[in-house]
């Protein structure tokens, strides 16, 4: 592969594997469904099979389903002309007309809305589309790469996600696993983050001690590559590799410990503590006769129910949002909204 195009790194059999299909269907007009944690380079083989394709020098076009409430991922993907609806003061072209011949990236396909599920797949049948509010059909040429961090699989069982949709667009499947599942992988990866970043940010390579590289080996990444690349960033401007291997040592090792090591408490812990708390907020001595309405006591026990579950998962999850939002069973961009409204931040 030449090498200006997107590196794959590792030597893991299963990276070696993710390549060999790169290179078998980049150029096979199918569609591809890349899944995976958070953070494993979901994007990375996508842009691969993008970059090794004939369409290599067409657009490749990003969708980020899960930034965008379901009627505006519609506009954004098939575009509107000029008075669909108020506000569309112009025409405005999509996503999928804008990847013409490369290639459109759907990524977090299962976000999507059932209803829109239905229109994609439409289009995907037919290949072709009208912008919303117009009548001329345009052709979608483009080919389709979707990725996803939710098992499909499940949210099909669960009525989340039609099946007919996950057929349509699952003609290839790639199957990233988590870092802490290729942990050979780890070494070569930090070699070329140290080298990639250091020139980059034209600082001197920094030193690994045969310390660090071991607990990055034995670290459990529950934010992947991503979180790896954020360490090494850290290690090369900071330079704080005592207080990084402080962190994965404590953080790490003990990530998953034995439940009856558990230090954490337990979902229905946390439930019954953040309603008992709800129902404390009532007691005022002065006025011991003064009940809140029910409906007052159930909106606060809910706010503060929510709020202890979900700092309770994001901490397991060291603020992977992603992560969390799918242990929580919520969209992302709804996870996003809560930690706004509740003003919940890592530090
Ligand atoms: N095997 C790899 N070799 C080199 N870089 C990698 C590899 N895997 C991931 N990366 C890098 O790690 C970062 C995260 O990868 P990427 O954005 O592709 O993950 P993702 O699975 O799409 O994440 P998300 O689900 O959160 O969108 C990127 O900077 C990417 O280039």
């Amino acid at each position: 592969m030449p090498d200006d195009g997107p590196v794959i790194i590792g030597v893991s059999r299963s990276t070696e594997k993710i390549r060999e299909i790169i290179r078998k269907v980049a150029d096979v007009d199918l569609n591809v469904l890349i899944s995976g944690e958070s953070g494993v380079g979901k994007e990375l083989v996508a842009r691969s099979l993008h970059y090794y394709s004939s369409r290599k020098k067409r657009p490749f076009i990003k969708v980020n389903c899960a930034a965008l409430p379901g009627e505006l991922i519609e506009t954004e993907l098939f575009g509107y002309e000029k008075g669909a609806f108020t506000g569309a003061d112009k025409q405005r072209m999509g996503k999928f007309e804008a990847a013409a011949d490369g290639s459109i990236f759907l990524d977090e396909i299962g976000e999507i809305p059932q209803s829109l599920q239905a229109k994609l797949l439409q289009v995907l049948q037919d290949q072709k589309f009208p912008r919303i509010g117009g009548h001329r059909e345009i052709e979608a040429r483009a080919r389709v790469i979707a990725a996803t961090n939710r098992n499909l699989e499940a949210e099909i069982l669960s009525g989340n996600f039609r099946e007919d949709l996950y057929f349509r667009i699952n003609t290839i499947s790639i199957v990233v696993p988590p870092l802490r599942e290729r942990p050979e992988d780890v070494e070569p990866l930090v070699h070329y983050f140290l080298e990639h970043l250091s020139k980059k940010h034209r600082l001197p390579k920094p030193d690994l001690s045969p310390r660090l590289m071991k607990l990055l080996q034995t670290y459990h990444w529950p934010g992947n590559v991503r979180e790896l690349e954020n360490y090494l960033k850290r290690l090369l401007v900071m330079g704080e590799s005592k207080e990084i291997e402080a962190e994965l040592e404590s953080g790490g090792l003990n990530r998953n410990p034995a439940p009856e090591d558990d230090p954490s408490p337990s979902p229905e812990a946390v439930i019954e503590e953040a309603a008992q708390e709800a129902l404390a907020d009532n007691h005022n001595p002065r006025e011991e006769k003064q009940f809140p309405s029910l409906k007052e006591v159930r909106d606060r026990a809910v706010q503060r129910v929510e709020r202890a579950l979900i700092k309770q998962v994001l901490e397991e999850t060291n603020w992977n949002r992603r992560e969390a939002a799918k242990i929580l069973k919520i969209s992302y961009r709804a996870l996003l909204y809560k930690l706004k409204d509740m003003d919940l931040s890592p530090r």
